[in-house]
């Protein structure tokens, strides 16, 4: 099987201090994972970009509040970025195509299936995905984080063996890195090292959830597996010579021995997702582990435990304390509460929002 791996791109790499796309360093890039990818290595990229891109292609008529200036420059700026990358990649002599998804699709199973067969037709056909968060439509509540966290995401999803998040600095330092004392955490093993006290709010101008996302991600994404590895993307050939084994300064995080399913990855990165429990009884559970297509009604339910509104992503637990699966709930916790046991009422988690673990 191929070696796949997850880039992350941060907005301050591709960007000029002047705003404008450094194509230069996309290009160098560029050169990189053509470089990876004709040595047989799946590489699916995640770029920041958009609202860095975008900005400087328009002046607004009037002064923007944040969310329709992040929707006005990212709708300008995507086009722009995929554009650069369609060109750059097609000068290798290979395919990139667009991918741009939002906090909602990990949420729903049958969206998040879809992403990940989306990507895994593109990687069988030789086509470098090339995915952002959707920042026109995506606000609030809905967005991620930032791009770090979609890019821990996908490489879950996507069974990816390294991730590799490129920023404007060369790793995690143990201290406000303009500090002359301060020195990079070369390798972290997430059972022994916790360095979250070494991390400063501070980020680039561009960049949205700055070192401590990376952190938080790089911790998840390696308990699941995954190889993280935080590197400057302005280092020349950094992403050839990181595969290559070679000894480039860097922050690496240790993955653990273990690997999970995709459901458990999904709920894993997932952590803002599972809200709470719902409980059932023995004939409910049975009823949802059989092969027929059943949504799950009050009337086998036994308890409800944790605070959640409708829509959210619990845990659905059997009488003996046993997660039979995950589900998008269709009440609140206090209107679930109100309904434990009752018949004639609609259901608390449709079939189309169940997963059943088998
Ligand atoms: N301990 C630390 N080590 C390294 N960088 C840190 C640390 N604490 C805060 N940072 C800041 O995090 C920034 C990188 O995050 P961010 O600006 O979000 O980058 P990107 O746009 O690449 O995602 C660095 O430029 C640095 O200013
Ligand atoms: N989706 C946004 C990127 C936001 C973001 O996470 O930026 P960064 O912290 O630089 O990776 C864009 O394309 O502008």
């Amino acid at each position: 099987m191929k070696e796949r791996i997850v880039v992350k791109i941060g907005s301050q790499i591709l960007s000029r201090k002047d705003g404008m796309l450094d194509l230069t360093r996309m290009s160098a890039l560029v050169d990189q994972i053509a470089e990876l990818h004709k040595n047989n290595i799946e590489v699916i990229l995640v770029s920041s970009g958009a609202v860095a891109s975008g900005k400087s292609e328009i002046k607004a008529k009037a002064k923007l509040d944040t969310i329709s200036a992040r929707q006005l420059y990212s709708s300008i700026g995507q086009v722009k970025l995929i554009n650069r990358y369609y060109d750059l990649f097609q000068q290798q002599g290979i395919i990139c195509g667009q991918i741009l998804v939002t906090k909602e699709d990990f949420a729903t199973r049958r969206h998040y299936l879809n992403q990940r067969n989306c990507m895994s037709v593109m990687l069988d056909n030789k086509v470098i995905p090339i995915v952002n968060e959707n920042d026109a439509i995506s606000v609030n509540e809905l967005m991620f984080t930032d791009n770090d966290e979609l890019s821990g995401l996908v490489a879950a999803m996507m069974g990816a063996k390294k991730l590799i998040i490129l920023s404007n600095i060369d790793g995690i330092y143990s201290d406000n890195p303009s500090k002359p004392e301060a020195y990079i955490f070369r390798e972290i093993d997430i059972k022994k090292d916790d360095i979250e006290n070494c991390i400063q709010s501070s980020k680039s101008a561009t960049g949205r959830g700055g070192m401590t996302t990376k952190y938080n991600v790089a911790r998840r994404a390696a308990e699941e597996g995954i190889e993280v590895i935080i590197a400057n993307g302005r280092r020349d050939n950094i992403l050839v010579d990181l595969i290559k084994g070679k000894d480039v300064v860097s922050t690496r995080f240790k993955p653990s021995g273990k690997g999970t399913n995709s459901i458990k990855k999904w709920i894993a990165h997932s952590d803002g997702f599972t809200k709470g429990e719902i409980h059932i009884n023995k004939c409910a559970a049975e009823v949802l582990l059989s092969d027929k297509a059943v949504s799950l009604l009050p009337v086998g339910v036994t308890k409800i435990s944790g605070n959640f509104e409708a829509d959210d992503i619990v845990r659905i637990i059997d009488e003996k304390g046993k997660q039979v699966g995950i589900g998008r709930t269709s009440y609140s916790s206090e209107k679930a509460k109100e309904t434990i046991g009752k018949n004639n009422k609609k259901a608390i988690v449709h079939y189309d929002y169940l997963y059943i673990e088998k």
